[in-house]
């Protein structure tokens, strides 16, 4: 099965309309309808409820597809608006400035399908598939290999751009190909060595393909209670060593390796350091958690100290692992 035919709410209806509407997450009042779609894209949407940060201004214009052809009408939609596209996962490594966003913002969260191939023991998922359900889904079915991703809040579109990783593994890892679009509706199957993977990086960073969906190589077979009893071990330890009681984007920096960007960070005194309502958490220096009421530019402004900070004591420059969208300039 693919996006498209999984999309049962497809998006189908007829051409351009707009109404009066209001949502939670809509300031203005008017909903424009993508062409020949259901889909509404939402004018001055805001993101602070799509970022696991809680924080972050308004998308000028938001739309979610739920299928590829929706998504293939989206960009058709930005370029011929000239509209700058901007790709949100699950948002669980953004931080968007308090002024938001502008040109269109797609949310591929909502591209759903997943299929587990007990003959190639090949996982199949869109892009808006949970890495953390997808990890518990593959455990109770007894095929190895998604342990380490329960607890990594992300979508699997952001997996694959981001090679998110746990405990030694990471998507790169097991990566059979993954489908991207590119803005002039080409779609391609890339290889892991064609997307250029390296710790936490792919060649997708930074540049305006959109992953529609990923194949993962898993070994099937093994005793479900046993890969449940390991997936839980993994969900355990993160609980003890990272911050999950408040906002975050999870790791702020990369590591600087051989060094750990929290041992830099803790040993640099900043443990508990506050800006407005961001802090450096008290369980883990890496991560800078929402402690209430942050704004996005309290998040930046810490980003920053810290890695002055650090350059002063170690000269070592920290590398944001976290993505940043929007303007921050003057922030701080
Ligand atoms: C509590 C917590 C724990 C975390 N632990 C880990 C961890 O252990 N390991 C780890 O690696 N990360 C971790 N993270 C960070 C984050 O969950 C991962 O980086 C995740 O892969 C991001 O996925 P996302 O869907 O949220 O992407 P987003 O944050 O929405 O986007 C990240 C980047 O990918 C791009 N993008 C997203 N989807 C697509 C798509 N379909 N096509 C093209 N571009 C796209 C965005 O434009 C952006 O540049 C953690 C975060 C939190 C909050
Ligand atoms: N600090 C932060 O900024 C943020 C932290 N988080 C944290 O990130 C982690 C991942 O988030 P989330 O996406 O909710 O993923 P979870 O791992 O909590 O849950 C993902 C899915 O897996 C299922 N599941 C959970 N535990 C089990 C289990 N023991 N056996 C079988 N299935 C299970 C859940 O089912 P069901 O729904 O039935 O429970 C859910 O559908 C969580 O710990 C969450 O608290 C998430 C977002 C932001
Ligand atoms: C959370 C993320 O990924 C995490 C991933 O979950 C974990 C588990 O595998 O390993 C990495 O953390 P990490 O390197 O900080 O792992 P930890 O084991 O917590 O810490 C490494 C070392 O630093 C020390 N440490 C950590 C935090 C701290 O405040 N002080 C400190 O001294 C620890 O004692 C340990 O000796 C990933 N981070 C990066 C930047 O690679 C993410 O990328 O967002």
């Amino acid at each position: 099965m693919t996006i498209s035919q999984a999309a049962g709410n497809v998006c189908t209806v007829s051409a351009l309309n707009t109404k009066k509407h209001q949502t939670a997450n809509s300031v203005n009042s008017e909903v424009i309808y993508l062409p020949s779609t259901d889909c509404a894209i939402k004018s001055q949407a805001s993101l602070s409820a799509f970022t696991s940060y809680r924080v972050g201004g308004a998308a000028d214009l938001y739309v979610a597809p739920r299928n590829l052809e929706a998504l293939q009408a989206s960009l058709k939609y930005a370029k011929e608006r000239d509209l700058k596209v901007t790709t949100l996962g699950a948002g669980s490594n953004l931080l968007v400035s308090d002024g938001g966003i502008s040109g269109l913002v797609i949310a591929t969260r909502h591209l759903r399908f997943s299929n587990f191939d007990p003959q190639t023991g090949q996982l199949t998922v869109a892009a808006g598939e949970s890495i953390p359900s997808l990890a518990w889904a593959a455990a109770e079915l007894g095929w190895q290999g998604l342990e380490w991703a329960v607890g990594i809040p992300g979508t699997a579109g952001g997996a694959v751009v981001m090679n998110a990783g746990a405990h030694n593994s990471c998507i790169a890892d097991m990566l059979v190909s993954a489908q991207v679009l590119s803005p002039d509706g080409t779609l391609e199957t890339l290889t892991p060595e064609q997307l250029g993977y390296s710790y936490r990086t792919s060649l997708l960073q930074g540049g305006d393909r959109i992953v529609t969906q990923a194949t993962l190589q898993l070994a099937p077979g093994a005793d479900p209670a046993k890969v449940v009893a390991i997936t839980k071990e993994h969900k355990k330890h993160r609980l003890s060593t990272q911050p999950y009681n408040f906002p975050s984007c999870g790791s702020v920096f990369r590591n600087p390796k051989p060094y750990s960007a929290g041992w830099l960070i803790e040993q640099t005194g900043l443990k508990g350091y506050q800006i407005g309502g961001a802090q450096v958490a008290l369980l883990h220096a890496n991560f800078i958690v929402n402690r209430g009421g942050a704004k996005a530019s309290d998040i930046f402004c810490l980003i920053r100290h810290i890695q002055h900070q650090v350059q002063e004591r170690w000269s070592i420059n920290l590398e944001p692992e976290v993505k940043m969208l929007g303007e921050f300039q003057g922030a701080c």
